[in-house]
């Protein structure tokens, strides 16, 4: 399956749900009022989120159409979504200097922060970036593990500590260990847990002091991976951390699969947060730039052009 197919897997939830909901309300006599709501009313229940939703209803109501057939609906529907991602779609930018540029990846567990670093690590090697990853979540030694073959996988060195060692002193070492070695890209690992706030507001606080000794504009990036597959809960993650942890932009993973993708817009709407790329798989080329228009055709339901 191509990537693209498996990205439209991934918003298939979303977009057989809107046209469930959409149903019956194009061959109404007139776009009225009652139709508006009607319209506003499936995009919400499609996980698009309520600003988002608005946003589109009053688009299609600026247009003053009399009537508009399912086609010219799902144009506009995708015309409308591309309007609200495209200023959020900005790819991640390796600019830090003096080397390297550092990039914190932050998330709950389980939301695919792992599998997304071998993600990144591959896409920068590509474009021969020198990456080095540095395994920061030592609270469990299975983390440590899984980030070190992810390392073999992609041709990476990893930098690791034991399990329980202080992330902060590691990714101190990193930053040295990439400045003698020439190293363009330190991506770092943490432990997400967020069910304890505090700590975890500490943890990236010593990283990030610890980092300023070094460069006082280290991290250059911290990325937020959000798991697309939860929904509500994915922005509800973006709530806490964006306080916590000073986010600089998200990767939505599992957008693949059972994926509720709507979620994506809701996201963009509501944070305006660069989105740096999307994951559509487990493998390591499974990182994708972010398409505005393909995303808003894939939820329309319009085929892929
Ligand atoms: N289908 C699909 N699965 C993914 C994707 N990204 C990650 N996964 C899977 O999601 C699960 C969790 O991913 P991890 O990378 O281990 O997540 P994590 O956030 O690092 O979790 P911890 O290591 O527990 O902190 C794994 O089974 C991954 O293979 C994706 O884009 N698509």
């Amino acid at each position: 399956m191509s990537w693209l197919d498996r990205l439209r897997g991934g918003f298939s939830k979303t977009a057989d749900k809107l046209a469930d909901n959409l149903t019956g309300l194009t061959s109404r006599a007139a776009l009225d009022t009652s139709t508006l709501d009607d319209i506003e009313e499936a995009l919400i229940a499609s996980d698009i989120g309520p600003e988002a939703s608005h946003r589109i209803r009053e688009a299609i109501a600026r247009q003053k159409f009399d009537r508009l057939d399912e086609r010219g609906l799902r144009s506009i529907l995708a015309e409308e979504i591309e309007k609200i991602l495209a200023p959020v779609a900005k790819p991640l930018q390796v600019w830090g200097f003096p080397r390297p540029h550092v990039i914190l990846v932050i998330g709950v567990n389980g939301s695919g922060k792992t599998t997304t670093i071998g993600k990144l690590g591959q896409w920068l090697t590509e474009q021969d970036y020198g990456v080095l990853l540095c395994a920061g979540d030592t609270f469990r030694a299975a983390a440590i593990e899984q980030l070190k073959i992810w390392g073999e996988r992609i041709g990476a060195p990893v930098i690791s500590g034991k399990e329980g060692a202080d992330p902060a002193g590691l990714v101190f070492d990193g930053v040295k260990q990439a400045t003698a070695q020439g190293i363009d890209v330190l991506v770092v690992d943490t432990a997400g847990r967020m069910q304890n706030k505090s700590h975890l507001m500490e943890e990236l606080s010593k990283i990030r002091r610890v980092l300023g000794r070094l460069n006082p504009e280290a991290p250059h990036d911290v990325i937020l991976v959000l798991d697309a597959t939860t929904g509500q809960n994915a922005l509800n993650q973006v709530e806490v951390f964006r306080q916590t942890a000073n986010v600089s932009g998200l990767i939505m993973t599992k957008l693949d699969g059972t994926a509720r993708g709507g979620v994506l817009v809701a996201a963009a709407e509501r944070f305006g947060l660069p989105i740096y790329a999307i994951g559509v798989g487990e493998t390591a080329s499974d990182l994708r730039p972010f398409d505005p228009r393909a995303v808003g055709r894939a939820i329309a339901g319009l085929p892929p052009e």
